[in-house]
């Protein structure tokens, strides 16, 4: 009975390997590395190089291991590039997702867990958003995860293969301890461009527009530390495991921080000046996104311990500051 963890050397992907592995779960991991690091997966976990697109490298995969349940995180997730280039992002999101369900299919593995996101909703009609709103994407990354998540709801009505699909909004944080946390080239994500200012490595922060609907006009994201988001992944495994049907769950914390909030939380936790400015919208981006999260809490018993964008932050600027250039393996 072992989990694979597809994209299991990512940011997300070894935060949860390593929460697995922590409460004694067989754990393989598979991930090209593309944008991952193999520092990063536990030792205690059993690694793959390979590509999911590749259906050979799965067929072999499925064939060595006695794998009962995927959690699947391999995918691109940047709304900018995303935009530039929705071909990349069809391709190794949504055909990847085809191609794991085939070998899926045909070695009878019934449970997926599967990293969704906040982009399915695009822009909300309500905040907080509740799992049942209107999907319709802003950009071609969220529509790349909605496909997906449409291609595991066929999949289950005519194969029977169990899904959870976990839509994640801003996730931030990393290991406590320092050990783990993100590392990503080039960084994209607010928080890490903000602690890469801090850390003196870029010489001011860009922040994309100011002339939203929103209090201070600089849009609004909802922040999950990622060990909560570790824990809510072995949480779905474990929902599935116990014979439950499929299931769509928000994971955010249902506070709203604006990027100019982001920018002072992090002066005060970093104490650095932190230069900023003010520049044009970034296209694709929503303005609001906000996570009614309580079905997550109430049906699969998640209670995040990290609801503090402080602690986010600090745990993110101590990983940071103890790995100024990453888990330097390039
Ligand atoms: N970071 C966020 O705020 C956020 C929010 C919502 C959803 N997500 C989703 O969570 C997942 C993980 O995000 P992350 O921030 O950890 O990203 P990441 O880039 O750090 O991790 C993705 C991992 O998947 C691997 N990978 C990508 N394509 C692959 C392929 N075809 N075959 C094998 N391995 C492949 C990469 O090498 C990397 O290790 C993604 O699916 C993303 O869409 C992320
Ligand atoms: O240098 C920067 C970087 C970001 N931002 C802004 O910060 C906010 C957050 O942006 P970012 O950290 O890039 O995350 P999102 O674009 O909100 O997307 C993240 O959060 C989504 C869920 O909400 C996930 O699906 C995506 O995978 C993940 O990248 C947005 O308003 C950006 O415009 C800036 O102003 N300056």
């Amino acid at each position: 009975m072992s989990i694979l963890v597809l994209g299991g050397a990512g940011y997300i992907g070894s935060h949860t390997v390593d929460h697995l592995c922590s409460m004694g779960y067989d754990v393989i991991v598979a991930d090209n590395l593309e944008t991952g690091h193999k520092v990063a997966v536990n030792k205690d976990a059993k690694f793959y190089q390979g590509d999911i697109r590749d259906k050979e490298f799965l067929i072999k995969l499925f064939q060595n291991e006695d794998i009962t349940d995927v959690i699947h995180f391999a995918a691109f997730s940047i709304v900018p590039e995303s935009m530039k280039d929705p071909l990349k992002y069809f391709d190794n999101n949504t055909y990847g997702m085809i191609s794991l369900l085939e070998v899926m299919k045909d070695f009878d593995v019934k449970h997926i867990v599967f990293s969704s996101t906040a982009a399915t909703y695009g822009e909300p009609k309500q905040i907080p958003i509740k799992e049942t709103d209107p999907t319709i994407p802003t950009n071609p990354y969220g529509e790349s995860k909605l496909a997906m998540e449409k291609i595991m709801h066929w999949s289950d009505v005519a194969y029977g293969i169990k899904f959870v699909a976990l839509r994640y909004f801003n996730v931030a944080g990393a290991k406590p301890d320092g050990t783990i946390g993100e590392d990503h080239h080039p960084e994209t994500h607010l928080i890490p461009v903000v602690l890469e200012v801090a850390a003196g490595q870029r010489d001011k922060l860009t922040i994309f527009g100011d002339d939203y609907d929103t209090e201070d006009g600089t849009n609004v994201r909802d922040y999950v530390h990622v060990e909560d988001l570790a824990e809510a992944h072995r949480l779905a495994m474990e929902f599935l495991r116990k014979g439950n049907e499929s299931n769509v769950f928000n994971l955010g914390s249902s506070n709203g921080f604006s990027n100019k909030e982001i920018l002072s939380a992090a002066r005060e936790v970093t104490r650095k000046e932190i230069p900023a400015e003010i520049g044009p919208r970034r296209p694709g981006d929503p303005s609001t996104l906000i996570a009614a999260s309580d079905k997550a809490r109430k049906i699969l018993g998640w209670t995040p311990k990290y609801d503090d964008v402080h602690k986010m932050i600090e745990d993110a600027w101590n990983f940071k500051s103890t790995h100024l250039n990453g888990y330097g393996e390039e």
